[in-house]
Formats: structure tokens, sequence, C-alpha cells
């Protein structure tokens, strides 16, 4: 892991070649252009698209839960996971672990073909050993067992020392984290059995939401699986002996620039701002080409993993700055009752004015349920309506996709009605996912959690 890359930097921070070396043993990050991206799984048509998608994915989670006894009155029903550990919550689904698809074999091939006629003419045909033909695939290959020291592979956007790197380890303790350059490529690592898990922001407490997963969500089809808030607290990074009054520029992701944008001033910077895909892609940025003139917005640990000194410390505008965080997963898990639960739903109306959008939030007022988050997004498919008056001429009305967060659990018949209520009056409806609530205490002192150990190799 890079548990020598922090050896190496934290006994001497100035070294510059030292430094390079260790920045060597960060795991890579994947990136669409690794190869085994496919663009056909990325263009994916709309998904849900249909009604009865929700309805689909909504059966077979109360399958599944009236299976395992999650649904209320159900006498198997598990009892409650205590520990606060939130990937506990998530039921195993049999793709823990890495998938152990065999390796093509040789056998297959001219070269094998070749070995068994030499072999059958040599005189031994009957006896002839049985060369290695290709397995037949078993179920144990599709959904194999966790293997014995194997870790749930999570993807995240950035390089090690991001926040989201940091999310991931809160998320799933022991989970070998797999950096990712976009968003995109987290989603895809996921559903092409590169990852288990992706875990990705959603919302920040001072910057607000961060729309490109909003988006995405939409695309692919993972489901959310759990959330984990994440306290933010930025730390102003330079390079050994470079002072305040040297910078003529700060770089980081833009939510990290806007969760910092009053302390800027305040600290009497008189710097250009610029974006970078991520806040720890931003100080190995500077580390790596020796920048004297540019500071980064990052996490202290992403100073010690790139040889950078900490000029201020807590430079996040708000002390409780928090970043939210989805958990995503191939399959949903089976909601339950016996612990706080939120859906996550997408929705999309077909008609005129604003009374569609008030009757949804009526569903879910008269079941006395409480709604944590409504989003709208532009609607891709059919982004402007156009509606004709001969008299006065053609109004064009923007469409929306609404994200809506409600505090139920679909297991719930309370949920379950609102959902056929809205399905009346939407022309969309997608269930996104039905998770337990991140209930951990929180402080503004709380520390961050440990960074996650780095990929074996
Ligand atoms: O750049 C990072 O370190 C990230 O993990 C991304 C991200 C974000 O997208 O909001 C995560 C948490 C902070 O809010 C700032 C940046």
């Amino acid at each position: 892991m890079s548990t020598m890359a922090v050896a190496l930097l934290s006994t001497n921070p100035s070294a510059t070649p030292n430094r390079r070396s260790a920045l060597l043993l960060l795991p890579r990050r994947l990136t669409p252009a690794a190869g085994f991206i496919h663009r056909a799984a990325a263009s994916a048509s709309f998904p849900g698209a249909r009604r009865a998608d929700w309805q689909a994915s909504f059966s077979i989670l109360s399958s599944q839960a009236a299976a395992a006894g999650a649904l209320p009155g159900s006498s198997s029903e598990k009892s409650t996971n205590d520990s606060g550990d939130l990937s506990a919550a998530e039921p195993e689904h049999g793709d823990s672990a890495k998938r152990s698809v065999p390796e093509p074999p040789v056998n297959g091939t001219m070269a094998g073909v070749k070995s068994l006629v030499s072999s059958a003419a040599a005189g031994g045909a009957d006896l002839a050993p049985i060369p290695n033909l290709p397995r037949p695939l078993s179920i144990g290959d599709l959904s194999p067992a966790p293997m014995h020291g194997s870790r749930l592979r999570v993807a995240y956007q950035g390089v090690p020392g991001a926040y989201s790197e940091a999310a991931a380890g809160k998320a799933y303790p022991n989970c070998e984290p797999i950096p990712c350059d976009q968003f995109e490529v987290a989603f895809q690592a996921v559903e092409l059995w590169i990852a288990d898990r992706a875990v990705l922001p959603v919302e920040n407490s001072l910057g607000g939401s961060i729309h490109r997963n909003y988006d995405l969500l939409l695309r692919h089809r993972l489901h959310i699986v759990g959330e984990v808030q994440l306290p933010v607290h930025h730390c102003l990074l330079a390079l050994p002996g470079v002072r305040k009054e040297y910078l003529t520029r700060v770089m980081s992701h833009p939510q990290a620039l806007a969760q910092c944008e009053l302390t800027l001033t305040r600290l009497g910077l008189n710097v250009t701002r610029e974006s970078f895909d991520d806040t720890a892609g931003a100080a190995e940025y500077i580390a790596n080409n020796g920048l004297r003139d540019t500071a980064a917005i990052a996490s202290a640990r992403a100073a010690e993993l790139y040889g950078l000194q900490v000029l201020a410390d807590g430079i996040q505008d708000d002390s409780g700055n928090v970043t939210r965080f989805v958990m995503l997963a191939r399959e949903p898990i089976i909601p339950r009752t016996d612990r706080p639960f939120k859906t996550s739903i997408v929705f999309a109306h077909d008609r005129e004015g604003t009374s569609v959008l008030f009757k949804v939030l009526s569903a879910f007022a008269f079941r006395d349920i409480s709604l944590t988050k409504i989003e709208s997004r532009p609607h891709r498919h059919r982004p402007i309506r156009l509606v004709d008056d001969a008299n006065v001429g053609t109004a064009k009305h923007f469409e929306y996709m609404f994200h809506v967060d409600f505090q139920a659990s679909m297991a719930e018949t309370r949920a379950q009605n609102a959902l056929a209520e809205i399905q009346e009056f939407t022309s969309f409806l997608r269930v996104l996912g039905s998770y337990p609530m991140d209930m951990t205490p929180w402080s503004t002192s709380t520390p961050p959690p440990p960074p996650p150990s780095a990929p074996s190799s």
C-alpha cells in the first residue's frame, strides 16, 4: 500500500526525491482509456424510462424482504446491528469478493490443439493425459463466496488523499479503495465487476448538490445501498518553505473552492482560483510540478501523502462542513424496518403546471413521511416543452427530473402506498434505493476516519 509511501513521506516531507519515488507506490487511477471500460456500457439507454421499472425493482426488493423475513411482522427478522458499522447493515449478496472467472485456458488455442495431437501420435492416444480443457463456468464462478483475505473493492473518484477515499473507508472500513479519474468511471467499474461498490458524493452542506452524480444515477442502473456523511476539514497546502505571500494561485475541486471562498478572502490571499478534478489531485499536481506559487485546498492526509506543508488548517467557511456520499452496488439491499431507512426516488411528469409536484409532495405529507432532499435536474430526453398560444406566442417551459429522498423504508406500507399514489400522476418513476440512514453521532470536532488501507499489489 501506500503505507510505505506514507512512511517515506512522513519521515522526510521536504525531500523531493523520496517524495517522487514514494508517489509511484500509490494506486493508479482507473481511467476511461484503461481499456477495460466498454463505451457501450456507458452509452446506456435512458434506464427506467418505463413506469414498470420501479415496480419491478420494488417487487424484487419486497420478495427478497419477505424471504429474509425483513418485512414487518416477520418472525425471522434479523436483530438490529448496533455496531455503527454501516457496511454491516448491508446484507451479503455474494458479490463482495473478487469475481473469479477462470483464466482463458491455453488449450483452447491452436497450441493446445497441437499438443493434444502430438501426444496422441506418440502412441498413448487412449491414455494420454487430459490437457487443460476449458472448465465450464459454475454457479460458484458467478457469485463466489468471499475468498480468504479478499476485500471489498470500492471505487471512488479522485486520487489517494481525496475525501471520497476517506468516505469509502468510513462506509467499508476494510475495503480496497480503487481510485477512478471520473465519476462515470466509478459507475462503470462496478457495472463491469472491476469494483464491488462505488462511494460517490451527492451533496455538501455548504456547496450544495453534486449534480453530475444525480445525472449519472439516472443514466446507470446501480442501486443506492447506503449513505455516509463525512465532516470535511480543509487545509491550505503548499510545498515546504513556501509562504502565503508567495501564492498567486489556489487549486482544488470546485466544491472545495466554494466551501472555502470566504476564508480565502479573510486570509488576505490575492490568488486566482483554479479547478481541479479532486482536492488530493491538486496537491499531487503541485508536488509533481514543484509549483512554489500555488497552494492546494485538500486534506491533511493529502499533505502527508504528497509531501506538502499545511499553511492553514480548518479553512472551510463553516466548521460543520459535511459532505454526503452514497454507496452504490449492482444489487439493491433488502429494505428493513428495524432501523431508520431512507429511500431515494426520481420521477418526471408530462402534465402542465405545478400541481403534479404539489400532489407528489402531498402523498408523502398525508402519510407523515418527511422529505430530506428535493433536487430538480433537466429532463435530458425532453428538455423543453413548447406551449403555443395563437394570441401570445410560444412559451418554452423547461422540463425536469425530480429527485426526492424521503425518510421511510420501502418495507413500510406507508412508503409503498405513497409510491402507488405518485405513480398515478407521474410519467416516470424509479426507486434508486432504500437504505439505512447514516446515524453516526457527529460533532464538528470529530476527527476524519482513518484512511482505508491501500490495495495489496
Ligand atoms: O476532491 C475530493 O477530495 C473529493 O472527494 C470530492 C469532493 C466533492 O465532490 O464534493 C468531496 C468532498 C468535498 O466536498 C470536496 C470534494
